[in-house]
């Protein structure tokens, strides 16, 4: 098989209804991944702060260290009877130094922990009287960029925020991703403006899939998610969603033509 003939995979969104309680979060994200798996699902995706509450007050209290916390014991124990990828969402990660981050670990269908990515954009938004929201208050910000290998193809990672700069999702693509996966938790205000605008924006410009995985709403927390979680094609066409309640979507990725083994840097060309 050459590099850029890839077979095609079933992925899946975990639309998880997260709650105060990690440990129910744990054993609820778990069982959905297992469910993903007997569905077909090869590749498994959970959202943004999908063991504690979304909001700077909690992050301190649920973050654990990578990768010797439950988090990541629980993730790595699904993959590997799932016998799938799993993109494990995001949770807060304490540091050796104390440094808090909105991190998410990828863990292979062994259950190997193969690449972690720390949010690169902190979400920082003041629109008075309507949100507000510091994540730099509480969080620093990662600084790298992260694709994996699947056995499908590569793909790459960012965090909600993360999706709204275009720069990431061009690198990946010129790095042969044929996905760019965000687990993310946009709101109530900027759902409906860009949510859906900037997934496919990302997908037409780069002709690469772009799959969102959001927490369910629970209007009863501090942080009311807007879900809709979603799979856009290379053509910016939604090939999968959902509303905001407790749900998996499910979409068949298909990898792209193109050759980058070929024309690794166009810019360089007369
Ligand atoms: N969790 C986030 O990063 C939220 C980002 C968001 O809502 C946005 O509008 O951007």
């Amino acid at each position: 098989m050459s590099s850029s003939t890839y077979s095609s995979f079933k992925l899946a969104c975990i639309q998880l209804s997260v709650t105060s309680d990690k440990n129910a979060n744990l054993i609820n994200a778990k069982s959905k991944i297992l469910e993903a798996s007997r569905n077909g699902a090869k590749v498994i995706v959970l959202p943004e702060c999908f063991n504690s509450p979304y909001g700077t007050k909690y992050f301190s209290e649920y973050a654990e260290n990578i990768p010797q916390g439950e988090s990541v014991k629980t993730l790595s124990e699904a993959a590997k009877e799932a016998n799938a990828f799993v993109v494990g969402g995001s949770i807060p990660e304490r540091d050796s130094s104390g440094k808090l981050y909105n991190t998410c670990t990828v863990y292979d269908t062994k259950g190997n922990l193969i690449v972690k990515h720390r949010k690169v954009h902190l979400f920082d938004i003041d629109i008075p009287g309507i949100i507000k929201f510091q994540e730099s208050e509480t969080l620093s910000p990662g600084s790298s960029l992260t694709h994996f290998e699947t056995d499908y193809g590569k793909v790459g990672i960012g965090i909600c925020y993360d999706m709204r700069f275009p720069e990431m999702a061009m690198i990946a693509a010129r790095k042969g991703c044929i996905a760019m996966i965000y687990p993310g938790a946009f709101n109530l205000t900027t759902g409906p403006l860009h949510w859906e605008l900037l997934q496919r924006a990302r997908a037409l410009d780069n002709q690469f899939f772009v799959a969102t995985c959001s927490p369910a709403r629970d209007m009863t927390s501090t942080y009311h998610a807007w879900g809709h979680s979603t799979v856009t094609d290379p053509n910016g066409q939604i090939v999968a969603t959902t509303e905001h309640e407790e749900a998996i979507i499910y979409a068949d990725i298909v990898s792209s033509q193109r050759r980058f083994d070929l024309y690794p840097d166009i810019s360089a060309h007369k």
